[in-house]
Order: C-alpha cells, then structure tokens, then sequence
C-alpha cells in the first residue's frame, strides 16, 4: 500500500518511528512533512496529507500530533476523509473495517513508539467490510459530504 505520512512539531520526532515502522512493514511511504522540530501548524500538513489520499496520490493517510485531536479535526474537513484518532488497538482496525477510515491520527504526547506501531499494523492489516449496513452508513457519509 502508498501511505502518506504527516505530522506537526509536537508528532515529529515520532512520526520518524512511524515512518520506518510502515516502510518495515512493505508499504511505501510518500512523507508530508514535517521534516524538523520548527513549529508548523497542523491544519496546513493534515491539508497535505489529505490531499494525497483524495487525490489517490496515496491510499490511506497517517498523522501525527501532540494529542491526534487537531489532525483529526483538520483532516475531516476535507472531502473524502473520514480520519480518527485511534490510541486503542481495537479502534484501529474497526475505524477501518466498519468506518473505511482513510487517515488514522496518533497523539505523540499520548501514546509512545511501541503502541503506535501495535495501532498502525492494526490499521494496516484491516480492510473495509462487505456488510451492507456499514457500506450503507458510509454512503451516508458521502451524502454528508456532498451536502457541504
Ligand atoms: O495536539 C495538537 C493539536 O491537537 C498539536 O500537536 C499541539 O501539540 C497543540 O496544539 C499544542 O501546541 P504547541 O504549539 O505544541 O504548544
């Protein structure tokens, strides 16, 4: 899978152990930056990423922040995304199975480098369900978006 990778000043340091855990895993990875500890808004990377994930530039997204709120905020906003924060290995592969979640957030404040990899191959390793009732709810999602 292409996986699109961004974080902010406060996800930095461990969107680099995000970063060598995906590649370990066999995905490529397309990194959003940021690319040092200088401090950088969130919503202008969570921008970035989804853009890549709308424009299928990548297939899922990842994000990094201090706490994974404001990533997922911001990421929502953009049309296509459904982004949560997932600091519980069971969120991070039912967002993806029920929700078809495209970018999962991470707090680098809440959760450290062991956890973050046990949440990213849970996310990695799910697929979107063929249930019809999840597949109808998230029609509903892209009727929400849609509306505007
Ligand atoms: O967690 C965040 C947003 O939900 C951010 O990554 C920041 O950590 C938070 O906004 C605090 O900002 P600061 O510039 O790192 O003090």
């Amino acid at each position: 899978m292409r996986l699109v990778i961004g974080s902010d000043h406060a996800g930095w340091t461990l969107k680099k152990t995000v970063i060598e855990h995906v590649r370990s895993l066999g995905h490529e990875v397309v990194d959003a930056g940021s690319f040092d500890e200088k401090p950088v808004d969130f919503p202008d990377i969570a921008r970035a990423v989804a853009q890549k994930v709308t424009s299928g530039e990548a297939e899922r997204g990842i994000m990094v922040c201090g706490t994974g709120v404001g990533a997922s905020i911001a990421a929502n906003k953009m049309k296509g995304i459904r982004a949560a924060v997932c600091h519980d290995v069971h969120s991070a592969h039912q967002s993806v199975e029920h929700d078809d979640v495209n970018v999962m957030c991470i707090g680098a404040q809440i959760v450290g480098p062991w956890l973050a990899q046990d949440l990213i191959s849970s996310y990695l390793e799910a697929t979107f369900s063929t249930d019809e009732d999840f597949r109808r709810r998230v029609e509903k999602l892209h009727a929400m978006d849609a509306e505007g």
